[in-house]
């Protein structure tokens, strides 16, 4: 009987998922089939299926896994069928992903249940007949495990599970010993650090909240508003338990408010800003006085700045759309501070975004010095005599970060790089660039830029 599916090839079946390869498979089909990000496909989907803890867990770790392991999944699969892959039935293709990777990446699930369970599922959503194309599929790679790992072991992108494009810029950026240890921490697990709302309570008050509720947390060596989360019952509890006190931040990210230094009562332009992360933390550090301007180039991305706004009870935050390439003249010299948190290659958080290293490419990243460029000569021109703007981007891309801001002085005489204390050896500095492999940080780029009085 043919399965019937939404017109987005879901299976009807998978609506609700009953347990945590069903989750799995259906969060891995939005992935692959829709564009949906990892975390979005995740969450949506075992917020609909009610699992228990251990499902959750089992599916979460099964889907990032899997998808940061595509490329060598993909490799596998192409060994071990003579059917082009691209050419498999989407539900197929991401049952056999997620029955690979129990095999070659989970050592506590048994080979035998990894095929068993993975043939239960082509049985249940897809056509007859499919459940003996896997089962064949997988059986097989079980004969050649060992050779199929050789193969994965000798060839560093397979090994590593990142795109050759992207692993050859690294060994050339930084060498073999830090492009490797800069794939691993990609693919481990992100740490879940927040922001303490400083309007609404202080660090060390919420740390005493989260112990009283069973979790456990530490102290962010880089922000002293941060908190790193060792123990928590998961972010939905987390958000419905302490709604107001708290930004889901990664440590990097709280820099450049903090560099940005606003003080109460100031003018002060977020150009880049959603989803308000920064803007939020700009507000709260003004302590809910003067004037943010938070904009974006997407009306949708402005709804974000505002419930986020509203969550954290800071008032002093007002969205406006606008495209940061487009001057705007009313702004001429109306700032006393702007921050260009610009749209950049994100190459420092690939870590935070299972599928990013598979949707980026190399010719991708070519467009964002200039975009980058047009941006900040904009908002240059807003902020006023004497005032400070401060530049960052999630990426470790010298021509997004470094050689970007040399051209910009060079064009621009009245402007200097001021110094800024490095939030860990307090030694002043004019940029900061931060690399996972060597902070332990996602990586990131800030400087502080200062114009003529
Ligand atoms: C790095 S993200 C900003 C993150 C944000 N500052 C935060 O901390 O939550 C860059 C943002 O720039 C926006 N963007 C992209 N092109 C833009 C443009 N031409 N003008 C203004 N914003 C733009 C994107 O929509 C995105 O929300």
């Amino acid at each position: 009987m043919p399965v019937r599916k939404d017109r987005h090839g879901m299976p009807d079946s998978l609506k609700r998922p009953v347990n945590g390869r069903e989750a799995a498979l259906q969060a891995l089909l939005q992935i692959w089939q829709e564009g949906a990000y990892t975390a979005i496909a995740l969450n949506r989907t075992l917020r609909r299926a009610g699992l228990e803890e251990l499902d959750r867990r089992f599916a979460t770790e099964l889907v990032n896994g899997a998808v940061k392991a595509k490329g060598t999944l993909d490799f596998v699969l192409g060994r071990m069928t003579d059917r082009p892959v691209r050419k498999l039935e989407p539900v197929i293709y991401c049952i056999l992903h997620l029955g690979l990777y129990q095999i070659f990446y989970m050592d506590r699930i048994p080979d035998a249940a990894a095929c068993n369970e993975s043939v239960n599922l082509a049985k249940k959503f897809s056509h007859k007949g499919t459940d003996k194309f896997v089962n064949g599929v997988l059986r097989g790679t079980l004969r050649q495990k060992e050779l199929l790992w050789e193969k994965i072991r000798n060839d560093m992108p397979l090994r590593v599970c990142h795109p050759r494009w992207l692993v050859e810029r690294w060994r050339r950026q930084f060498g073999d010993e830090e492009a490797n240890a800069l794939c691993h921490w990609n693919n481990e697990p992100a740490r879940l650090s927040l922001r303490v709302n400083s309007c609404m309570t202080t660090r060390d008050a919420f740390l005493q909240d989260l112990r009283e509720t069973g979790c456990e947390a530490e102290v962010s060596l880089w922000c002293p508003d941060g908190i790193v989360m060792t123990k928590s019952p998961g972010l939905q509890m987390l958000l419905e338990t302490f709604p107001h006190s708290f930004y889901v931040q990664d440590e990097s990210s709280m820099l450049p408010a903090m560099a940005l230094a606003p003080q109460p009562g100031e003018r002060v332009l977020d150009l880049c800003a959603a989803p308000g992360g920064k803007t939020t933390h700009i507000g709260a550090l003004m302590e809910n006085t003067g004037r943010v301007t938070a904009c974006d180039i997407y009306p949708h991305k402005l709804k974000l700045i505002a419930e986020n706004a509203a969550r954290l009870k800071l008032e002093n935050i007002k969205t406006e759309l606008q495209d940061g390439c487009v001057f705007r003249e009313e702004w001429e010299a109306a700032f006393d501070r702007v921050l260009v948190d610009a749209p950049c290659s994100g190459l420092g958080v690939l870590r935070r975004r299972a599928e990013a290293r598979w949707t980026k490419t190399e010719t991708g990243l070519r467009d964002f010095p200039a975009l980058q460029q047009k941006i900040l000569d904009n908002a240059s021109r807003y902020v006023k005599p004497g005032g400070v703007l401060v530049y960052s981007t999630c990426t470790i891309e010298d021509r997004e970060n470094r050689i970007l801001i040399e051209t910009f002085l060079q064009n621009h005489r009245e402007w200097k790089q001021t110094g800024f204390a490095h939030p860990r050896t307090k030694k002043t500095v004019k940029e900061l660039q931060l690399y996972p492999q060597r902070d332990g940080v996602d990586g990131f780029y800030l400087t502080v830029l200062q114009k003529d009085k």
